[in-house]
């Protein structure tokens, strides 16, 4: 059994999807009269999992409930894997699978991510990322192993009807640049 040198039992539990590669990781949260105690992130752990080093963590705020940011990637070589976690709020997050040789090629997986459920999602290279914001106010931190690298960045549309991702409620809002992705 693996061991890990600031404690002896895993802080996540691995949750599989039907894409390969792409992981729900649970946080264990350590409760008590004040509230909780959790590890967000470990190298060391979470290295097996996927990322391996950290080159920036982005935070954001939607405000309004329906907005979708997405679905948004990073060209090779600056192609990325990401740790996306949601800290206040809740979001329907969703990654796609943009690899060509996979049997999942453009199968979408959607998971609740939530300040309640503690959960967060692994997105492998070579994924489309995006969100619908299923409350108001929703805040959500990103884990990136690569440098943003405008020059490398690719959207497919979110409502690509070839990916058909079911969003789970009408579309309030989003992004000029996200509504002129072009579809598949
Ligand atoms: C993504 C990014 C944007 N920016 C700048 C560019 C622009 O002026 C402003 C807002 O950028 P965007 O509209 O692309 O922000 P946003 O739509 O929130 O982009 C994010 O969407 C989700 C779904 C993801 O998966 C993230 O990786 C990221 O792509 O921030 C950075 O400086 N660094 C970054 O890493």
């Amino acid at each position: 059994m693996k061991t890990f040198r600031s404690s002896s039992m895993s802080r996540f539990t691995r949750i599989p999807t039907a894409l390969s590669n792409l992981l729900v990781i649970e946080r264990q949260r350590l409760g008590d009269e004040r509230g909780f105690f959790s590890r967000f992130f470990c190298t060391e752990e979470l290295a097996d999992f996927g990322i391996g080093r950290i080159a920036q963590i982005n935070h954001t705020m939607t405000q309004a409930k329906g907005a979708i940011r997405g679905m948004h990637f990073q060209r090779p070589p600056d192609d990325e894997a990401k740790f996306v976690s949601c800290l206040a709020g809740a979001v329907f997050d969703v990654a796609v699978d943009l690899r060509p040789q996979s049997s999942t090629y453009l199968r979408w997986h959607g998971e609740v991510l939530s300040a309640e459920n503690a959960r967060s999602m692994m997105i492998p290279p070579s994924f489309a990322h995006g969100f619908q914001t299923l409350t108001e106010n929703c805040e959500l931190i990103y884990l990136h192993d690569k440098p943003y690298a405008p020059g490398a960045e690719g959207g497919v549309n979110a409502l690509d009807p070839r990916i058909s991702i079911a969003w789970p409620l009408p579309v309030a809002q989003m992004s000029e640049r996200d509504r002129n992705f072009p579809m598949l």
